[in-house]
C-alpha cells in the first residue's frame, strides 16, 4: 500500500515559495505540512496566517497544519477559514482537548493530535476514537534538520495497538528526521503518513524522492 506524503514546508526556499510549491504541487505529494511555531510552546518563530493564506492560494495539495503553539483553539476558525484540511494540535498544549477535538469538527476540518516524543501514546486513551490523525514527533518540535529518535518505531507499535484495541480509525503520522534511512523503517513499523522537510527540499530530485516516500516497500523488505 502506498504511503501518504506530506513534505513540510519549513525546509523550502522562503525566498522563493512560488517555485517550491510549484514543484509540489506537480509531485506525487497527498497534502503539504505547514509547521506554525510561535517561540512560546517551542524555541523557534515560524510563520504564521498571511503566509499559510498565500500558501493556500497557490497550492493545489490540501493543508496539513501542525500547530505547535500554547491554545491553538484560538485560532480553529482562522484556520477553517483558509481553507485547511486538516488542524494538527498538540496534546501538550490543550488543556481542553475533548473540546478542542471537536470544535475542529465543527468547523468541517480533520482533528490530529501531536505527542511530543516523551509523551506515551496511553495518554490518547480517551480521545482516540475522536481523532482522524496522531503525529507523533520523531524529534523534538521546533527545528527542522534534526536526527530521528528511534523509539519511534517502538512507539508507532503501540500506537497500532491503541488505534486497534479502542475501533479508532485514526491514521499514523511521523514528523522529523524522515529520509532514505528511516522511511523504510517506518513504513514496515505501520506508518500511514509521512512528513519530510529537509530531506525532500533540499534534495537534487525532490520529485523523485516524493515518489520514493510514498512507494510501498518490495515484498521481501515488509517482511
Ligand atoms: O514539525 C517540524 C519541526 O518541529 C517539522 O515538520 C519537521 O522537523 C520536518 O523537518 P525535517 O524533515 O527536516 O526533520
Ligand atoms: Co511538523
Amino acid at each position: 500500500m502506498k504511503t501518504i506524503v506530506s513534505p513540510s514546508l519549513l525546509a523550502a526556499d522562503f525566498t522563493n515559495l512560488q517555485a517550491d510549491i510549484d514543484m509540489i504541487n506537480r509531485s506525487e505529494a497527498d497534502w503539504l505540512h505547514c509547521d506554525v511555531m510561535d517561540g512560546v510552546f517551542v524555541p523557534n518563530i515560524s510563520f504564521g496566517f498571511p503566509v499559510l493564506e498565500a500558501v493556500k492560494r497557490i497550492c493545489t495539495k490540501p493543508l496539513d497544519v501542525h500547530f505547535m503553539i500554547v491554545k491553538p483553539e484560538r485560532y480553529i476558525t482562522r484556520t477553517a477559514k483558509l481553507g485547511a484540511m486538516m488542524m494538527n494540535v498538540h496534546y501538550e498544549a490543550c488543556t481542553h482537548l475533548n473540546r478542542t477535538i471537536h470544535e475542529i469538527h465543527e468547523e468541517g476540518m480533520k482533528a490530529g493530535v501531536t505527542l511530543n516524543p516523551s509523551t506515551p501514546v496511553c495518554m490518547l486513551e480517551d480521545c482516540i476514537q475522536d481523532v482522524d490523525i496522531v503525529l507523533l514527533m520523531s524529534v523534538n518540535p521546533g527545528f527542522g534538520g534534526q536526527k530521528f529518535i528511534e523509539n519511534t518505531y517502538a512507539k508507532i507499535g503501540r500506537l497500532r495497538k491503541l488505534i486497534k484495541d479502542s475501533g479508532s480509525q485514526a491514521l499514523i503520522e511521523v514528523d522529523g528526521g524522515v529520509n532514505a534511512e528511516t522511511a523504510p523503517k517506518l513504513k514496515r513499523a505501520g506508518v500511514d503518513v509521512l512528513v519530510s522537510g529537509s530531506y525532500v527540499f533540499k534534495a537534487e530530485e525532490p520529485e523523485q524522492v516524493i515518489k520514493t516516500l510514498s512507494s510501498p516497500l518490495p515484498p521481501f523488505l515488509s517482511l
